[in-house]
């Protein structure tokens, strides 16, 4: 009989040292995963972002235990995803990018034949229903839309009942209403103790739902922690325009870093507050009228571009050619056509 190990909260459940990947030999080979390391808590939603191309599907196969690393090691739930995969496989639960189910299948079909290939303890019609997509059981698989599919793939990543959810970019394609739905369940399996990997574009996704990242660039993670870590010491922006006759000058606005162009003025400072307070006082006592003025703490969005230009300077260039690695990783799951 299978025996689960008991996990309490924050331990760790997915342990990741050294990791490279590397495709292909010699001078067509390309190293795609560069020495990653990261812990994944138990109950704990991380996020990996990056650039197109950083390396956060290849390090995420690697991770799901659907390809062997070149170098490194992995460990989730404390076993080898890899060399181990009939323990871990059970219960861990994977939605990728396109799941590639057939076409011809029905929703409810499609549901059978993937629940006998997990450990069935989550019934079809209830993992459906998390998603949204009971009164579609019915509807062949090629009639749903882009946003239902990515449904379907998130509905069977979660027939098994998983302990830990590997997302690679779940929200790609749905509308406004059933992004905030899959954030809402999202949010539901973390409170329920699924651990949680999650690949995304979507920046605002990782601030909603994110208690930890990572920013992946040419094969590296170049910052991780919390989003408040990762945007802490990144400057916060006030924009305005001035009017056509100023009569005076901008005041000096220590510690702050100030651009010019015609009479926008953007404004780069440490000290938001502060800077926001000389800066009224200013305007007020020469009786000048800040037009369209916006002040804001830095974004992760802000961070991220910081972070990735940053990098860009030290970071290897990828082939130029894009190899077909995407039918690769379904034929890994065993989903190829
Ligand atoms: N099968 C493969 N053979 C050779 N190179 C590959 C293969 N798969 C991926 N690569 C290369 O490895 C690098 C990382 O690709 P990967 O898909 O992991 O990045 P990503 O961060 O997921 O990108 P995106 O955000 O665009 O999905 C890319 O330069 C890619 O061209």
């Amino acid at each position: 009989m299978e025996t689960r190990q008991p996990l309490a909260p924050g331990d760790p459940v997915i342990e990741v040292t050294d990791l490279h990947r590397h495709y292909g030999s010699g001078t067509t080979g390309y190293h795609a995963v560069r020495g990653i390391n990261l812990t994944v808590g138990r109950g704990e939603l991380f996020a990996l972002l990056g650039t197109n191309g950083a390396g956060k599907t290849s390090a995420m196969e690697l991770i799901e235990g659907l390809a062997a690393p070149t170098g490194g090691r992995v460990r989730v739930l404390g076993s080898d995803p890899h060399r181990e995969r009939a323990a871990v496989r059970p219960r861990i639960g994977i939605m990728l990018q396109e799941g590639g189910f057939p076409g011809d299948l029905t929703v409810a079909e499609t549901g059978r034949s993937w629940a006998g290939m997990t450990s069935g303890a989550r019934p079809v019609d209830e993992a459906l229903e998390l998603v949204g997509l009971n009164g579609r059981r019915n509807v062949r698989v090629k009639q749903l839309s882009g946003g239902e599919r990515r449904r379907l793939d998130l509905a069977m990543a979660l027939l098994g009942r998983p302990e830990v959810l590997f997302l690679d970019e779940p929200s790609t394609g749905l509308d406004p209403e059933a992004r905030a739905a899959v954030w809402r369940l999202v949010r539901d399996l973390r409170a329920q103790g699924t651990t949680v990997l999650l690949t995304t574009h979507y920046l605002e996704e990782a601030e909603e739902l994110a208690d930890r990242l990572a920013i992946m660039h040419g094969g590296r993670v170049v910052t991780t922690g919390t989003v408040a870590e990762v945007i802490a010491g990144r400057p916060s922006r006030i924009g305005f325009e001035l009017p056509a006759f100023a009569g005076t000058s901008l005041p000096p606005l220590a510690g702050a870093h100030v651009a010019v162009d015609g009479r926008k003025v953007t404004v780069q400072t440490p000290r938001l507050q502060a800077t926001l307070t000389e800066l009224l006082g200013w305007a007020d006592r020469h009786g000048i009228e800040l037009g369209g003025l916006d002040a804001r703490s830095a974004s992760l969005e802000e961070a991220f571009l910081a972070i990735a230009s940053e990098a860009a300077l030290e970071a290897p260039r990828p082939p130029t050619d894009t190899p077909a690695d995407r039918p690769a990783r379904r034929r890994l799951m065993g989903l190829a056509r």
